[in-house]
């Protein structure tokens, strides 16, 4: 049989990743696949600047939209990233009846629902593992490995950078825009590094795990989102010594109100296997009712990592090509017409836990007129600890962990605390999950 022939759309971090993957294992991929796989043409901005190895067989050229409408190409592979271009590309790709492959996370989950119904309407396919934790085969597994399960939530580490940056300022006490410009140099960072410290980039692989976990449209719009850039030395110092690691989670949890969709840094206990995910490394963590949990744990961005994951699709594309269409795994988990209008909860409804931080005058009556406030709003205390500081004994820290409470009480407790004539500065406040 001939080779499938592809067309990649970007030759950065993850096109050359993806080509050096096919070239360097193309015999055992070709077992696997049953065909041999070959990239016929490949676009991008500085030729010269490419990663590949080796070229040969490839045309080489500036204008993406060639490779797409090049008439030997049978499988797009759209590496380039950003929503506006890519979805012309993409579109264009499967108005030609040409499957796709992307690891465009942005990209699925804003424009997802468009894409996935063209493709069904066009009968291809439009494959997207390596949008969600890089190299983790993420995707496959909640969509097919857990396909006999109900997931009741899922939670993830999934972003590299983001953890990254943390695990490096924790353990060596690095600055934040170092850690994030050597991010930058290894490849991990986005096009555009806010998305990836201002969570957005979470929050689309959230968008994009919630739906396939729940059988729910793509809603990027409904996720709560908040980066990594509020995260103080000594938020992490006290997180060790209440025995949590602060990580940056995207939570997708199912409840009897609706669904949760967030995106935040979060207290997880230390003996969790999770809290101890470090460096690009990403974990996703799902809870599912006949399996348990399961913990699904690798590296969540880079060339190669990504490119294994490009790669995977790729396969699984040519061994679908012959499958009628509508026998082939739903391209968000549950079939098209099934996918459900269920609510997503505000979050000013979502119940989690809290650490509380503060700084308070260290006199009587302080922690009287705190605990009375969170007392009305029915927040329980778990613990309490007050340190006074080193360099003014006149001022304390206290530092509150919270049972679970309604998000609204809580913010409108600390809006009263805040109000208190003794407490000097804003209440920090990051979320805690047992994760159990
Ligand atoms: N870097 C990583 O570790 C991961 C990246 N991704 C995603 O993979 C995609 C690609 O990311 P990277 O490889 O990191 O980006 P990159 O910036 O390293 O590479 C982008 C490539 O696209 C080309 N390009 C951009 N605009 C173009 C245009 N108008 N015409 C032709 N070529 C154009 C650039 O020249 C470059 O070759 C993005 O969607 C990103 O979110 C997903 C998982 C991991
Ligand atoms: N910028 C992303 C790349 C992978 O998706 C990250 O750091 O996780
Ligand atoms: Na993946």
């Amino acid at each position: 049989m001939k080779p499938v022939k592809l067309g990649l759309l970007g030759l950065g971090t993850v096109g050359s990743g993806t080509a050096n993957v096919l070239k360097r294992n193309s015999d055992e991929i070709t077992r696997r696949a049953g065909r041999g796989i070959e990239i016929v043409a490949a676009a991008g901005k500085n030729l010269d600047s490419h990663q590949c190895r080796d070229v040969t067989g490839m045309r080489l050229t500036e204008d993406a939209f060639s490779v797409v409408n090049d008439p030997q190409v049978e499988v797009v592979v759209e590496l380039i990233g950003g929503t506006t271009l890519a979805r012309e590309l993409v579109l264009a790709a499967i108005d030609q009846g040409k499957h796709v492959v992307t690891a465009n996370k942005a990209l699925i989950a804003l424009h997802g629902n468009e894409i996935f119904t063209r493709a069904q309407e066009k009968g291809v396919i439009v494959a997207f593992e390596a949008a969600v934790a890089g190299g983790i085969p993420i995707i496959k597994a909640i969509r097919e490995g857990l396909a006999g399960n109900r997931i009741n939530w899922v939670a993830g580490i999934i972003n590299g950078t983001g953890n990254f940056i943390l695990t490096e300022m924790r353990d060596k006490g690095r600055d934040f825009q170092d850690v994030l410009a050597e991010a930058q140099r290894l490849g991990y960072a986005e096009a555009d590094p806010t998305f990836d410290v201002e969570g957005i980039d979470a929050a689309h692989k959230l968008t994009i795990l919630a739906s396939i976990a729940f059988g729910i449209p793509l809603q990027f719009d409904r996720v709560h989102t908040e980066g990594i850039t509020g995260i103080t030395r000594e938020d992490v110092a006290y997180a060790n010594e209440l025995g949590y690691r602060i990580k940056h989670l995207g939570i997708a949890r199912r409840t009897e109100q609706g669904i949760e969709l967030r995106v935040h840094p979060t207290f997880i206990p230390e003996r969790r296997l999770i809290a101890n995910v470090d460096g690009v490394m990403n974990a996703v963590l799902v809870s599912a009712d006949a399996v348990g949990p399961t913990l699904y744990y690798g590296a969540g961005a880079g060339s190669e990592p990504t490119g294994s994951a490009v790669v995977a699709d790729i396969v699984d594309v040519v061994r679908a090509m012959t499958t009628d269409p509508e026998n082939r795994v739903p391209h968000l988990a549950f079939q098209a017409d099934t996918l459900a209008d269920t609510t997503i909860l505000p979050m000013e409804d979502v119940k989690t836990s809290f650490y509380l931080r503060l700084r308070v005058l260290d006199r009587p009556g302080v922690m009287a007129d705190i605990t009375r406030i969170l007392a009305s709003l029915d927040i329980s205390i778990e613990a309490i600890l007050q340190k006074e500081q080193d360099d003014d004994t006149t001022e304390a820290d206290v530092i509150l962990l919270t049972h679970e409470v309604r998000e609204g009480n809580m913010i409108q407790a600390i809006r009263e605390i805040e109000a208190l004539e003794t407490v000097k500065t804003p209440v920090i406040r990051i979320r805690l999950e047992n994760l159990k």
